[in-house]
């Protein structure tokens, strides 16, 4: 088997930058890695960025928006497709996974938005546990200044709410999960690459 990661945080907390530095860090070791994100670039991920991120009118159905159910849904036919056609056969062939999101990002997000905890695992259950989820926490002042996303004050008050809401999910998922470390994500982009890659060589290659 494969060793599979996941790095997970809310908006603009450097997931992307890390995963890129994690796929570099393992080839130069000469591991073949599939680095890969949440949602999919697949026709179902292309349907929950028109339907529920993009902000278009398709997912307004008689002026309201696709119920928080539909989203998580939606999130998890993506993510069974991600699992069958690509974690599973990646990490049965030997490679290195590393995902940008995975269920952990459906549990602090969908339950930020109200749904129900228990549920959401039970909806996600079938997905392959990795064998280390990082959480690069983040304050959302700061998520916001690097992200810089512009909006109108009342529609950027909700944005930060609810971001707030993600990271205290978060960090109650760490608890829960015992695959999830938390790195802070407030130091420099290599400092943060150090302590993840830390995290590897203890949990990770030291076990095999
Ligand atoms: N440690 C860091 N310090 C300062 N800026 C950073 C750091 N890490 C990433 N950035 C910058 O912050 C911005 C967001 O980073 P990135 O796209 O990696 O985040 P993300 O978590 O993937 O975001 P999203 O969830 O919105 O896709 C980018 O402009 C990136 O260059
Ligand atoms: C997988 C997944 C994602 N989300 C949310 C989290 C972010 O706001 C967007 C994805 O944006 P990114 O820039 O591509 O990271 O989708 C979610 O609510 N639930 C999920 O399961």
């Amino acid at each position: 088997m494969g060793i599979f990661i996941v790095l997970e945080g809310i908006d603009g907390a450097g997931k992307s930058t890390q995963a890129k530095m994690l796929a570099e860090w393992f080839e130069k070791r000469g591991y073949e890695v599939v680095l890969t994100k949440e949602p999919t670039d697949t026709a179902f991920g292309k349907l929950i960025r028109r339907l529920v991120l993009t902000g278009g009118r398709e997912g307004i159905i008689d002026g309201a928006r696709i119920s928080h159910e539909a989203e998580a849904l939606l999130f998890a036919a993506d993510r069974a497709e991600h699992v069958d056609k690509l974690i599973r056969p990646s990490l049965e062939a030997g490679k290195v996974v590393i995902s940008d999101r995975y269920f952990y990002s459906s549990l602090a997000y969908q339950w930020a938005r109200g749904l129900d905890l228990e549920w959401l695992i039970d909806l996600n259950r079938f997905a392959i546990r990795p064998d280390l989820a990082v959480l690069l926490d983040l304050p959302v002042k700061e998520s916001m200044r690097r992200i810089n996303r512009r909006s109108l004050k009342s529609e950027f008050d909700k944005i930060v709410e609810l971001q707030r809401r993600v990271r205290e999910n978060y960090l109650k998922l760490v608890e829960m999960f015992p695959e999830m470390r938390i790195v802070n994500a407030q130091n420099s982009i290599e400092d943060i690459h150090n302590d993840i890659v830390g995290l590897i060589e203890e949990e990770i290659l030291k076990k095999t």
